[in-house]
């Protein structure tokens, strides 16, 4: 596999390495060994799938906190998002800013979300499907949630959310959370 930095530590983009032939193609879409060795994270909990019938849909900002904070490993199976990580590691030189990237259907990327961030993602075409491990079990009591469209983020989003659930629309500012 092949692991892509970004500007904040533990956040990768890693794509596969497809070993084509006349049939068609074999890649891994995850390798213990290669994880460990980029210090990845290696054990998960869940895989999760989630389908959205619209354009502009946006799932997010959503976290689980302290204990069971969880690392996250995102690819889009059908469609294409547009993929929001936010650093909320208090200690981070990076504390606060965000880091986007486009995933779509069979680009062979997954997007490494460590513990400590927040995560989003709006759809860019209809039907668009996300799967994504995670490195803990869901405990709906320790999940947080800041607003999408929060000033001092300023996340930029590519198009306007038209679809969002209710809970999202009411989450709070990062002012109110930290
Ligand atoms: C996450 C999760 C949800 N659920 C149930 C709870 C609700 O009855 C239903 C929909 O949950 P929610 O509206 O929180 O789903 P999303 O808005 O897609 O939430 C996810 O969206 C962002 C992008 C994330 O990164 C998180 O994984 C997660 O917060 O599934 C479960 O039963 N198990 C689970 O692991």
């Amino acid at each position: 596999m092949i692991f892509h930095k970004t500007p904040i530590s533990g956040l990768y983009l890693v794509e596969e390495k497809r070993i084509e032939d006349d049939r068609g193609f074999f890649a891994r879409t995850f390798c213990e060994a290669e994880f460990a060795e980029h210090g990845l994270n290696t054990e998960w909990a869940q895989n999760n799938r989630s389908y959205n019938v619209h354009k502009g849909t946006l799932r997010g900002l959503h976290m689980q906190s302290d204990q069971h904070a969880e690392v996250k490993l995102v690819s889009c199976t059908r469609g294409k998002i547009w993929d929001v990580a936010v650093d909320l590691r208090p200690d981070s030189p990076t504390f606060k800013q965000w880091y986007g990237v486009y995933l779509e259907e069979n680009d062979g990327k997954y997007f490494h979300i460590p513990k400590g961030f927040l995560h989003g993602y709006i759809t860019l075409e209809e039907h668009s499907e996300v799967h994504y491990k995670v490195s803990d079990p869901y405990q709906p009591n320790s999940e947080v949630g800041v607003l999408w469209s929060d000033k001092e983020l300023a996340i930029e989003w590519p198009i306007t959310p038209q679809f969002i659930s209710s809970k999202d629309e009411e989450a709070v500012l990062l002012e109110e959370l930290l």
